[in-house]
């Protein structure tokens, strides 16, 4: 049930991107010329480091990490997020337990973020001692780097055990920081808890990437304008492989809300080879990685459907105007709460990697599909400007 007035109106794509974003002055070069973004991965043996980056960005099944080896050496992985509309290429280090500040072998200045990952279990002296360490020599050799720690494999302890273990791992990397100097005071430290396990990983490592998003004012315009045209209360940006999100609009963001919509993700991720395009051989569909619903006839359940969008923005760019001509957009829906008033799950994909989900009211969904679509095309039109503008930097152009 929508409450109040309806306030039903086009997304408009006009603003986001009058100026090119600029880009932080955290980035180095690469080999393959495009400049990307350095996180450094750190803690101590088996503190979970590896798995961590396996299971976001190779869907290592969190089970299979039970397998992984030892890394003896510093192994830099490259990633382009999401993996074909440039938004931010990513170059993780990951690097062995015994590495130190001195052992590391390259400026911390390098880094955009350093992410030191914890077990929970570890209350004792050396994680917290290597962890302060880094922080320190960090924040002197750059003190805009984000400063990350992953207190990992959370879902081993109860629910009071976490919080307590989770609040004294805070106040002991503090109180060690405030003996060293009062200056580290200011230091801004984010916490997080994680699990491979369950969706905290992923909604933790979401936020440590939109510090690295140059355009992310303007993505979440964007969301805004389409959550407030489209009475949605909340619609995320998804990167579909990983199932992290790259902005959200400005309501707060809810665990169960960002959970359903990763589950929808891993759904759609596993089922969609199932579904082929009657129209894939005429008109080329979204490299999508894995293949996603892409046939307007087909559908899940009678609350599951899953639509092709064929229309296509304008845009003034060459390469948008080819692949948006010659490019067709999958959708799905599933409903939350059958019930009335009902709450309906929709998925756009926006770019070849990049997904749209956003909750909306059954009644909009069913009433007003249309404008929906609408909304969606033009919401597309200015997500795809944006990753245009974000190439050409990050390539110099
Ligand atoms: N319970 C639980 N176990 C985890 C989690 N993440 C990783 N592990 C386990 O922790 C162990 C070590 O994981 P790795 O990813 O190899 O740890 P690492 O930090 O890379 O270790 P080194 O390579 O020795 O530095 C493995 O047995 C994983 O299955 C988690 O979230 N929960």
């Amino acid at each position: 049930m929508v409450n109040g007035p309806p306030s039903y109106a086009a997304t408009s794509a006009s603003t986001p991107i009058a100026q090119r974003p600029q880009l932080n002055g955290h980035r180095s070069s690469s080999t393959d010329a495009v400049a990307r973004t350095k996180i450094l991965l750190l803690g101590l043996r088996r503190a979970g480091k590896t798995s961590i980056q396996q299971v976001l960005f190779n869907n290592l099944p969190p089970k299979q990490t039970f397998y992984l080896e030892t890394t003896m050496r510093i192994v830099k992985h490259t990633f382009q997020f999401p993996r074909t509309s440039t938004v931010i290429p990513l170059e993780i280090w990951d690097c062995p337990g015994n590495t130190t500040v001195e052992t590391l072998g390259a400026p911390l200045s390098q880094f955009a973020t350093m992410i030191f990952v914890i077990d929970i279990r570890d209350l004792y002296n050396q994680p917290i001692s290597r962890l302060v360490e880094f922080i320190v020599a960090a924040y002197q050799a750059n003190p805009n780097m984000s400063l990350e720690v992953f207190v990992h494999k959370a879902e081993k302890l109860q629910e009071d055990d976490k919080i307590e273990n989770f609040r004294q791992i805070h106040e002991r990397v503090s109180d060690r920081l405030l003996d060293i100097s009062p200056d580290y005071e200011q230091v801004q430290l984010n916490f997080h808890l994680t699990s491979v396990y369950d969706h905290s990983l992923h909604e933790a490592f979401s936020k440590v990437l939109h510090k690295l998003v140059d355009s992310l004012p303007y993505l979440e315009d964007l969301l805004n304008v389409f959550c407030a045209n489209s009475q949605s209360p909340k619609a995320f940006l998804f990167d579909t492989t990983s199932r992290l999100y790259i902005a959200t609009d400005a309501s707060p963001v809810d665990s169960a809300t960002f959970n359903l919509c990763c589950d929808y993700l891993q759904m759609l991720n596993s089922f969609g080879t199932l579904y082929k395009s009657e129209t894939a051989n005429t008109r080329r569909p979204m490299p999508t990685t894995p293949p996603l619903l892409t046939s307007s006839t087909s559908s899940l359940s009678a609350t599951r459907t899953a639509t092709s969008d064929p229309s296509s923005p304008k845009t003034t760019n060459s390469t948008s105007q080819r692949s948006s001509s010659d490019l067709f957009y999958p959708s799905a829906s599933t409903s939350l709460h059958p019930s009335t008033p009902g709450t309906t799950l929709t998925y756009h994909l926006i770019t070849s990697q990049l997904a749209l989900l956003a909750l909306l009211p059954t009644s909009v969904y069913e009433g007003r599909r249309g404008l929906i679509e609408f909304n969606v095309v033009f919401f597309r039109e200015g997500v795809q400007e944006i990753c245009q503008v974000e190439t050409e930097a990050r390539a110099g152009g």
